[in-house]
């Protein structure tokens, strides 16, 4: 039997299976990518990604949700990055491609800070927020986050209108002080709550400027602490979009491949 080397990660408790990818051994199979993430049946985490060579880069991040699907993901793009420092392809900052094109991250030993895709704009969505931050997200704010029956409103809200199949991402944030806030995320692709989701903060960071914060603000999440800061573009938009954070080894193992 085929066996191939994979590390695990995690960014304040979103989990990742990572595979240095740059020979190419590994096929983007969406059967494979689901087996390795279940959680009884195979490795278990919330995605998967692949370290790949890409020229003009320092490496290709190739991101999968546990259900196989693609979009951005802060936190993996965190991982990715430490990763890649662990590996010994970049040093004290890097350049790599994402689903959503060229991303920056500046590398320190406690925290990797990700310079993030520029926000176009705030949308409405009946009383709530939508704020693409390179994956959908849909935020609302709540007086009591720790209440919230994340997965059973999440899905509601996931699968609903205006949102249909594609789906969104679904945040609930509670304000806990000048710019501090406690987000919890449903993710569409793991189709259930996770512990931190960094394009979701990322979002929920900048729709509290509709509210009364302000860059930078500190962000509580079930699995850890972010920082996020930004500019406004003085059009509605928002650049200069950076998220900050740990991202952590945990283990390293074998693929038994089939
Ligand atoms: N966990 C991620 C988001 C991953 C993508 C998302 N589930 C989607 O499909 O939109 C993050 O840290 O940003």
């Amino acid at each position: 039997m085929r066996k191939l080397v994979f590390y695990k990660y995690q960014g304040t408790g979103n989990d990742f299976v990572m595979i240095d990818n740059r020979e190419g051994l590994f096929s983007h199979d969406v059967a494979q990518v689901r087996r390795l993430c279940d959680r009884k049946f195979g490795i278990g985490a919330d995605g998967l990604i692949l370290i790949e060579n890409k020229t003009g880069y320092d490496f290709e991040m190739v991101y999968f949700n546990a259900d196989g699907t693609q979009s951005l993901c802060g936190n993996g793009s965190r991982c990715a990055v430490r990763f890649a420092e662990q590996l010994g392809i970049v040093k004290d900052s890097t350049s790599f491609l994402t689903i959503d094109g060229k991303l920056e991250a500046a590398i320190t030993p406690e925290t990797v800070r990700l310079h993030m895709p520029d926000v176009k704009s705030i949308d409405t969505v009946r009383d709530d927020w939508f704020v693409d931050t390179g994956s959908p997200h849909y935020v609302t704010f709540r007086p009591n986050a720790e209440e919230v029956d994340v997965y059973e409103e999440g899905k509601t809200i996931r699968y609903g209108e205006p949102f249909g199949q594609k789906g969104t991402n679904v945040n609930f944030v509670e304000i806990q002080g000048e710019n501090r806030i406690f987000v919890r995320t449903y993710e569409r692709g793991v189709e259930n709550e996770t512990l931190s989701c960094g394009t979701g903060v990322t979002a929920c960071a900048i729709a509290l400027t509709k509210q009364q914060g302000q860059s930078p603000v500190s962000v509580k999440t079930l699995g850890g602490e972010l920082t996020v800061s930004y500019e406004s573009d003085g059009q509605g938009g928002f650049r200069n979009v950076y998220l900050e954070g740990p991202a952590k080894l945990v283990f390293k193992g074998e693929i038994a491949m089939l």
